[in-house]
């Protein structure tokens, strides 16, 4: 088995592939059989020893991940994941759910309505792609399995080492590929970490205020050493009780002072949604001089959070009211700029491209810089979804849209992560960029406002229909829907900042550009700058006329035809592919053929001072091309195969 992600081909063999399926299916088969059982009790003291031991090895590079799967030649390993079985994540608040004990729980079964609150008493086994641990419940006696998969990291920290206690919402039970029955997680909003909370007198606000002070302290403390989600969890706390009655009657500045804090916190974290709320929150309006510089610096972080999120009208109209407070502001003064030239951007495309390119780097790969996207709007495109569609003419050589991407992983980061996933819907293999789902579901959660823009694109599963997307405890996302949008609407921006292969290929979400459609004869063909794409016309493009780019261009029908069924799910009914499938499969071959001799050449000879004997070898192998088309079935259709060789021609004969 091939499978294709980037210029490079990942081989994994039949017998592995096969032996992949094969462990799904018998565990499924597994858990058709023991669905609904009693779970048996565990030895919890042989459950902590095994769960010690494996985190030590872990931790030593020493036990083979049992994910983990051999590729062929010098592919190395990477993680081979079973997908296709998805379900909803709980929207229901913490507080409405029934409690549950370990001892209640079934096997192969989603505990809807109920919630299980369990302390950590293992170390954590950190894998590649899942972390687990052991968990007892609050009573103590009963001790049972817990892993997170796939989206197991916040803020840099592995969920289940940032806490010593959890409460499980909705909890599914079931075995993993090893047969181990465990407590699984797929979707981090379903396991709600328990943070520090004292219990609070209510009635004493002076104690209330007192424990509040400490909490910020704490708070400024913690991010004095950058430890920002420790700093978050203070102020958090801090903030409950200085929210509440008791505290913000007799003191309302103290909950501004942590509001304040909090916002610079959440701007470290990228959770700009929480910033600008915290920012807004912590103005006190007032007029003497220390409060307006505060109300300033209030402004300020709302207004570079909008900003960061690309709000730039919203930014502005922050940093002007700054400006009001602190006259001249050199911070402010300087984002005011910079907006300036974002909304250029945006309005009318004008971009300052060697300037952006001059600021890129491996250490700041992605740009600076607006989204363009006025001359297209998104219209049905009968048979085929939704497109984009241009709404004013665009010339040849016209840019039609630039857009910045919404999430990006570039294959020198730490984030990216290739898995082979077998998908047990349809049967599939394939490889998936999972690093990237894991950094765009990280992202919604920090910035909730942004999951519907995600959630509108297209993937095969749509959830359970019911979009909500908060709750009292925090943003929800469904995972498998990410994972499934990924896939169909994902691209790769290229290697820009040195190697890559397969294994670490960079890959992007940009959510404008995922409205357009494919064709094997576009109208358009996109670059890249960065993280931001650039997308212009190959010809020119009448106002209502539907943009497409190619998804795949591969030369064979075949390959190609396999390629956009397997990682886009359909079929390409355009002119290019019904005249190529009506090819006699032996002209194809021959065309393969020829198309192998002409890159070879096109390898081999440079074009600069070609003699006149390789030119004409050239035109040779080119008519050999061409004559393996039927003129009238291919009568106004690009001839694709003799692109490489025809542009090696132009270039070293340009007056043929
Ligand atoms: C990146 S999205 C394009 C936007 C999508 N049509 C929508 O409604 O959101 C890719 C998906 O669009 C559909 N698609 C794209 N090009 C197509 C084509 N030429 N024919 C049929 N379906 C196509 C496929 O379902 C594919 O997985």
């Amino acid at each position: 088995m091939t499978t294709q992600a980037g210029e490079n081909t990942i081989f994994l063999t039949e017998k592995e592939a096969a032996r992949i399926k094969i462990t799904v299916k018998k565990r499924l088969e597994r858990c058709s059989e023991t669905k609904g059982r009693a779970r048996e009790p565990r030895d919890s003291t042989s459950a902590i020893q095994q769960a010690t031991g494996a985190s030590l090895m872990a931790d030593m590079g020493g036990a083979p991940d049992p994910d983990m799967t051999e590729m062929q030649g010098r592919g190395g390993t990477l993680p081979a994941l079973a997908i296709g079985q998805p379900y909803p994540p709980c929207i229901i608040p913490m507080k409405d759910l029934q409690p549950m004990t370990v001892e209640d729980l079934r096997m192969d079964t989603h505990h809807r309505g109920k919630r299980l609150t369990v302390k950590r008493v293992s170390p954590v086994v950190a894998l590649v792609a899942r972390s687990w641990t052991m968990v007892q419940d609050e009573g103590g006696d009963q001790t049972e399995r817990l892993e997170i998969c796939l989206h197991k990291s916040r803020h840099g920290e592995d969920m289940l080492e940032s806490s010593k206690a959890f409460v499980v919402k909705e909890p599914y039970f079931t075995l993993n590929d090893q047969g181990e029955p465990t407590i699984r997680i797929d979707h981090p909003s379903d396991l709600v970490v328990c943070q520090d909370q004292s219990n609070v007198d209510s009635t004493d606000a002076a104690a209330a205020e007192k424990i509040a002070k400490t909490y910020k302290d704490k708070g400024n403390a913690a991010l004095k050493k950058q430890d920002l989600a420790l700093a978050h969890e203070k102020y958090t706390a801090g903030l409950k009780i200085a929210t509440a009655d008791a505290v913000s009657n007799t003191n309302p500045d103290l909950a501004k002072d942590i509001a304040r804090n909090r916002a610079y916190v959440n701007i470290l974290l990228n959770q700009l949604d929480e910033a600008q709320t915290d920012a807004k929150s912590s103005l006190t309006g007032k007029d003497d001089q220390r409060s307006k510089e505060l109300d300033s610096k209030a402004y300020f972080r709302a207004g570079s959070a909008a900003y960061s999120l690309g709000e730039y009208l919203l930014a502005k109209s922050l940093f002007d009211e700054q400006m009001k407070l602190t006259p001249g502001d050199k911070d402010a003064t300087l984002y005011l700029r910079r907006i300036q030239l974002r909304l250029r951007e945006q309005e009318s495309g004008t971009y300052d491209f060697h300037k952006i390119r001059a600021s890129l780097s491996q250490a700041r790969p992605r740009v600076d810089a607006g989204s363009f996207i006025g001359n297209t709007e998104v219209k049905d495109s009968p048979g085929r979804g939704r497109g984009l569609f241009a709404i004013r003419d665009i010339p040849s050589g016209g840019i039609i849209m630039c857009e910045k991407a919404f999430c990006v992983v570039w294959g020198h980061e730490n984030d990216t992560l290739t898995a082979m996933t077998y998908d047990v819907r349809d049967d599939k293999i394939r490889v998936s960029p999972v690093g990237l789902s894991n950094a765009i579901v990280q992202k919604l959660i920090s910035n909730p406002s942004q999951i519907h823009r995600v959630m509108d694109l297209y993937g095969d599963y749509h959830g359970d229909g019911k979009d909500v997307i908060t709750t009292e405890d925090g943003p929800i996302v469904d995972t498998f829907r990410v994972h499934d949008i990924v896939s169909r609407n994902a691209f790769g921006p290229g290697s820009q900042y040195g190697e890559e292969g397969a294994r670490n290929a960079s890959t992007g979400l940009w959510i404008w550009a995922a409205y357009i459609n494919h064709s094997c004869i576009s109208n358009a063909k996109k670059e890249y700058v960065g993280d931001l794409m650039i997308l212009q016309a190959t010809r020119a493009v009448a106002s209502g006329e539907e943009i497409f780019h190619s998804y795949d261009e591969s030369i064979d029908y075949d390959a190609r035809k396999s390629s956009l069924m397997t990682t886009w799910g359909f079929e390409c009914q355009c002119a290019l592919c019904t005249a190529e499938k009506a090819d006699d499969p032996a002209v194809r071959r021959r065309r393969l053929e020829l198309v192998g001799e002409a890159d070879a050449f096109v390898q081999r000879e440079h074009w600069a001072n070609a003699k006149r004997l390789t030119v004409s070898k050239a035109q040779r192998l080119a008519r050999a091309i061409d004559e393996t088309y039927d003129s009238k079935r291919f009568k106004d259709l690009p001839r694709t195969a003799s692109k490489a060789i025809q542009g090696w021609l132009s270039k070293a004969s340009p007056r043929r």
